[in-house]
């Protein structure tokens, strides 16, 4: 298994800016559909954008702030959890390659701001995209709702077929649970424990 990870530049694209270095991987200087030149995933409400080739796989994650979007990431990319994680400042873009049956697919995900003021840079993240990956913290109500606002935006200027998924992070604060459980039945709802990383995996190789 091999994980694609350079150390992030702050000299890259000021929209690119964000997390630490040990969290977020290559760094990238341009629009990301320049860079990858295939469908992705995209990631909101915070949401990230995953882009799945085969042979290399591209996916983009998207989300509300503070959700655990960028810990999901960081803990399919890297095995790793941070109770300190930064905030994401405009975008972050890591790879990983896993194995699939004969073949082996690389994700490359991309992983948006969950910040309103980051709300317009969105677009340049899902176009393009074949899978969205919407987060929302089970113990947020607002974050449910905030949910719902990308899932409409992504059926309306999205990519056509896109995937959508949904994940509902920190299940290991369920006792203060708040969110509705009446998602749409269109969509793939997966309850995601950031710590655990073989949930983590799992749940990836389902988009
Ligand atoms: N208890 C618990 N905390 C989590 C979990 N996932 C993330 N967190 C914490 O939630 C906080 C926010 O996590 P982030 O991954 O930065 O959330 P985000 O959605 O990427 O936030 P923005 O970058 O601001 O959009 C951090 O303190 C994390 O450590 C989880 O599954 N359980």
């Amino acid at each position: 298994m091999h994980v694609g990870l350079e150390p992030w530049s702050p000299g890259a694209s000021p929209s690119l800016r964000g997390r630490a270095p040990c969290c977020w991987g290559e760094a990238v200087k341009g629009p990301p559909s320049s860079q990858l030149g295939r469908r992705a995933a995209w990631v909101a409400a915070q949401f990230f954008r995953v882009q799945c080739l085969r042979g290399c796989e591209d996916c983009r994650m998207a989300r509300d702030t503070g959700v655990g979007k960028s810990s999901i990431v960081c803990r399919f990319v890297q095995d790793h959890f941070d109770h300190n994680i930064s905030p994401t400042i405009g975008a972050s873009f890591m790879t990983k390659t896993v194995p699939c049956g004969n073949e082996l697919h690389k994700f490359l995900i991309w992983d948006t701001a969950g910040q309103e003021r980051f709300h317009s840079l969105a677009p340049m993240y899902y176009r393009g995209s074949a899978a969205a990956v919407i987060v929302y913290d089970i113990t947020k109500q607002d974050s449910f709702h905030t949910l719902k606002k990308w899932v409409k935006e992504l059926k309306e200027h999205g990519p056509e077929n896109i995937v959508m998924a949904i994940a509902g992070n920190k299940c290991d604060l369920s006792d203060i649970r708040s969110s509705s459980s009446s998602l749409p039945p269109f969509l793939h709802l997966t309850m995601t424990v950031v710590r655990r990383k073989d949930a983590i995996v799992g749940w990836f190789a389902s988009i």
